[in-house]
């Protein structure tokens, strides 16, 4: 048997590609999986697993509220408490009374519960020292109705350790979306796999520390739904290289008033280490107070070069970058839209055509969720309630590689499975970090063979810095380039 950790409120593992699996994966993997005679079935081991990390994670607690939804989720939750009371402690079991039978697996559980001498109550204990939540997994579908409604208010009111089965009740395992009321858990162990929701959208809002147990199982490709981000490998940069090795980047941006946005995006080109940096206003005027490093070049948007550029446009952009896309959008080798680049490819066919006729693999866009409703035609809550399928839907239209962005940024490309990035929290919910993020990827852009691989990265790197941030020190757009 083995627990591994996976990430906790602010900060995530350094991993490998994790597999994400979907409610309807690991329902495929459980009917795939033969039952063994002889030996414990999933919900058994389920049952000691949860046990074992709970007691792992509360060492001194003695009185358990297991709270039992009538699925398998609360199955699981009764095979748990089996085990906490043969280990001596208190074990307060409640189960939520159905018109419904409980499903095969979970019926045995209550039949072995209360052969163990268990009582089975239908109330909320007065206090508890540890709560497990049982109530819902993967099987939740609306809001949840009363009794699990109540139950859950009260968890979250008592503010005792909470240990989630699976998923914290409330919570789309698929989406990241949550019902309310939701558990807020202290951490929540996932089994078989990993789910999505567990990394996007509320989901890591409410997970607390996230820890997964595979009861034996594997997946395989089909069975993944997607993946998480995996931690970059540094790029190599050899003795015998030059300053055209390193990829030359130019931000077009920077309309009147917005031309912060611009020396963001290009300071952050050249921390993340492009060979050369140049940065065409579209408006120049009241520049006085803007401080731009030295080491960038200035030059107009008509005198920039062409060849072997990776451009960066859309960083406070407002209207006159539309002005100008058509000519990127055909000329530019490799190309990084964000912001007002986005805005104006929503509401002009020509310029969302010319990006879906670019070759493929050389584009990446980075909407934050409003222009990604924007793109799309839709509303922000739209988006938000399903970013995989939203980010893929965006990759699909426009052709291109995107980075859906917020909380569990997603990436996504055509005819891949999207990943969603780990690393990053709240305290990038500022303005100014999306355009770090776009002068990154752009230097990403010009020195990875795929648009793929730099958006991955970029958005790796971006939200790493903000994990790794001091907590007594106020995180600023300027400061996150510093550390890049
Ligand atoms: N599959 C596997 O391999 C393994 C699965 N395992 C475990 O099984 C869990 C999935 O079990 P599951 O499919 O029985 O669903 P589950 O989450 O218990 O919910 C269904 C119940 O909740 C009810 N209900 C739903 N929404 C509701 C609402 N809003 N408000 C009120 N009621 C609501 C629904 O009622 P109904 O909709 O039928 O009226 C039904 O009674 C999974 O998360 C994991 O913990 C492990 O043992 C390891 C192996
Ligand atoms: N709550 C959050 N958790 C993780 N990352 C976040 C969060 N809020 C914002 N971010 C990240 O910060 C950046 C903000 O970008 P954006 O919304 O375009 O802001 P701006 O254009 O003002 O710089 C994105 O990379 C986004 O993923
Ligand atoms: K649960």
């Amino acid at each position: 048997m083995s627990f591994e950790w996976i990430a906790s409120h602010q900060s995530a593992k350094p991993t490998t590609e994790i597999p994400l699996l979907s409610s309807a994966d690991i329902r495929a993997i459980e009917a795939s999986t033969e039952p063994i005679i002889g030996q414990p079935g999933l919900m058994e081991q389920a049952g000691l697993a949860i046990a074992r990390w709970v007691l792992a994670q509360a060492p001194h607690a003695h009185f358990f509220w297991i709270a039992c939804g009538n699925g398998n989720n609360g199955g699981d939750g009764a095979e748990a408490a089996i085990h906490l009371h043969r280990w001596g402690k208190t074990v307060y079991v409640s189960a939520v009374k159905s018109p419904k039978s409980a499903p095969a697996d979970a019926s045995r559980a209550w039949t072995r519960l209360v052969a163990e001498g268990i009582a089975v109550h239908h109330e909320a204990p007065d206090s508890w020292d540890v709560c497990i939540d049982a109530l819902l997994g993967i099987g939740l579908q609306r809001h949840p109705e009363p009794p699990y409604a109540e139950w859950i208010k009260r968890i979250n009111q008592a503010a005792k350790p909470t240990f989630a089965i699976d998923v914290p009740s409330g919570l789309d395992a698929d989406t990241g979306s949550t019902f309310e009321p939701v558990v807020q858990a202290s951490a929540t162990l996932s089994l078989v796999g990993l789910k999505p929701g567990l990394f996007t959208h509320q989901g890591r809002d409410v997970c607390g520390d996230i820890w997964l147990h595979k009861l034996g199982t594997e997946s395989t490709t089909e069975h993944i739904r997607c993946t998480l981000n995996p931690t970059p490998k540094p790029l190599p940069r050899p003795h015998a290289s030059h300053k055209g090795s390193f990829g030359d980047v130019a931000i077009v941006g920077g309309a009147l008033g917005m031309q912060g946005a611009a020396v963001l995006a290009a300071c952050a080109a050249l921390h993340a280490g492009a060979g050369r940096v140049f940065l065409a206003f579209l408006n120049s005027e009241g520049l006085q107070g803007v401080g731009i490093p030295p080491d960038i070049m200035l030059r107009s948007p008509d005198t920039l070069p062409h060849q072997g550029l990776t451009v960066v446009a859309g960083c406070g952009g407002e209207h006159d970058i539309g002005h100008h896309l058509p000519h990127w959008l055909e000329l530019a080798e490799r190309l990084v839209i964000d912001a007002d680049a986005l805005n104006a490819i929503a509401i002009r066919p020509d310029l969302a055509q010319a990006l879906v006729q670019r070759r493929a693999d050389t584009t990446v866009i980075t909407p934050h969720p409003l222009e990604a409703a924007r793109l799309l035609g839709c509303k922000t809550t739209q988006i938000q309630a399903n970013r995989l399928d939203a980010a893929q839907r965006l990759a699909e239209t426009f052709q291109c590689t995107v980075i859906l962005k917020g909380s569990g940024s997603v990436i996504a490309a055509p005819g891949r499975k999207p990943r969603i990035n780990p690393t990053g929290n709240g305290r990038l919910a500022i303005g100014g970090t999306g355009d770090v993020l776009a002068g990154l990827t752009g230097t990403l852009l010009s020195q990875r063979s795929t648009a793929w691989e730099a958006a991955s990265e970029s958005c790796y790197i971006h939200g790493l810095l903000a994990d790794q941030w001091p907590q007594q020190t106020t995180l600023t757009a300027s400061r996150l380039i510093e550390h890049l």
